[in-house]
């Protein structure tokens, strides 16, 4: 797949390792930034990331904060951007089973790196159920129009 991933300083450190880690696993991997662990203001980054899913230059997104709480919000204002905060394997497949997310948001500061490799294992190897939430997802996209 295309991904396109961002962080903001408190996930720079983790950001590096999973983008060895998707390449290593045959993604092409598109880095927003951040280049530095510099503090910086993490909503560029999430709008980033989620305009570039949104108009298809990638296929998911990828986000790293501290909490990925403020991500969470900031991605899941952009239209189209189905955003999920995921912190272990039962919510990252719900995330993809239920929610057909689009966009992993990782919170840095609260995984450790081998089990946010993992998360994105499965977070991209989830596939959407579709059925019952395929019309909870048409009753969201609803609230954008
Ligand atoms: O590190 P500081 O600037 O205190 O806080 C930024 C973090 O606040 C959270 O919403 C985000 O996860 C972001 O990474």
């Amino acid at each position: 797949m295309r991904i396109a991933i961002a962080a903001d300083h408190n996930g720079f450190a983790l950001k590096a390792r999973l983008i060895s880690w998707l390449t290593a696993h045959g993604h092409t991997v598109d880095d927003r930034g951040s280049h530095t662990d510099d503090t910086v203001d993490y909503p560029p980054l999430c709008v980033d990331v989620c305009r570039r899913v949104a108009d298809g230059a990638a296929d998911r997104g990828i986000v790293l904060g501290g909490s990925g709480l403020g991500e969470t919000i900031a991605c899941n204002k952009i239209r189209g951007i189905r955003a999920g905060l995921c912190h272990d394997l039962w919510s990252t497949r719900i995330s993809r089973g239920n929610n057909d997310s689009n966009v992993l948001v990782l919170a840095a500061k609260v995984l450790a790196p081998e089990a946010a490799e993992e998360i994105v294992g499965a977070w991209l190897s989830t596939p959407f159920n579709g059925g019952v939430h395929a019309r909870r997802l048409e009753q969201i996209s609803a609230l954008e129009r």
